[in-house]
């Protein structure tokens, strides 16, 4: 069976990490063999020489990719829940999975002033505070997608609302593409 990845982008605090491990147990518990690739464990295990700078964020999502795509063409759902902010960038994530796999944009939408207020890391603390350069929604850009496949609102849904949606979205296209 050909496998499929959900890419999550979205800002810092948006909730990918909360929604990924959400849809990932939902969908384990329906029997599917599922990984979570997010962006901090990535950095920490697989890439601990990334930076953020725009050069180094690509660099690091070509190498995400790559693992996802891996993992797909194997049969695994991969759920990906990366900050990943630049459309250029993403569209090369989508390139490379594509050929193996198929591929699904999520977009984590909340609005900034949220993502501050959340804060679950402190990191918008620090950036405000000019303690981190190229941080996204402060000092660096985030380019919303202009036609992602799902948009998920994390202000108006609730967690479990969101999951689901996601897992809905994932298994009508793994039916879809075995019918075809
Ligand atoms: N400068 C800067 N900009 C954005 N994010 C930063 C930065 N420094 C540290 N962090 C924390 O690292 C997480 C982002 O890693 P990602 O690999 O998802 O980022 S990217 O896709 O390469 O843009 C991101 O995690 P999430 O909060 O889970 O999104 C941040 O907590
Ligand atoms: N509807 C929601 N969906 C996702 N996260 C939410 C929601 N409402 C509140 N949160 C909270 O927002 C925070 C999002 O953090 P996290 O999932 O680490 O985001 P990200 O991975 O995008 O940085 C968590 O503390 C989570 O409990």
């Amino acid at each position: 069976m050909r496998g499929l990845v959900a890419w999550l982008t979205g800002l810092p605090g948006s909730g990918k990490t909360t929604i990924a491990n959400a849809a990932a147990e939902r969908l384990r518990a329906m029997g599917y063999r599922v990984e979570v690739l997010d962006g901090d464990w990535f950095r920490s295990h697989i890439d601990p020489e990334a930076g953020y700078t725009k050069e180094e964020r690509v660099r690091h999502l070509v190498r995400a990719s790559w693992v996802a795509r891996l993992l797909a063409r194997n049969g695994v759902i991969v759920i990906c829940s990366f900050v990943s902010p630049y459309r250029d960038a993403r569209e090369e994530v989508r390139k490379i999975i594509s050929e193996e796999a198929d591929f699904l944009e999520v977009y984590v939408k909340c609005p900034l002033e949220e993502c501050i207020r959340r804060d679950p890391k402190g990191l918008y603390r620090k950036a405000l505070a000019g303690e981190i350069r190229h941080f996204t929604g402060i000092s660096d850009p985030y380019e919303e997608p202009l036609s992602p496949d799902l948009v998920l609102d994390t202000v108006n849904n609730s967690v479990e609302e969101n999951a689901e949606k996601l897992v809905n979205l994932i298994t009508s296209r793994l039916r879809g593409s075995r019918a075809s």
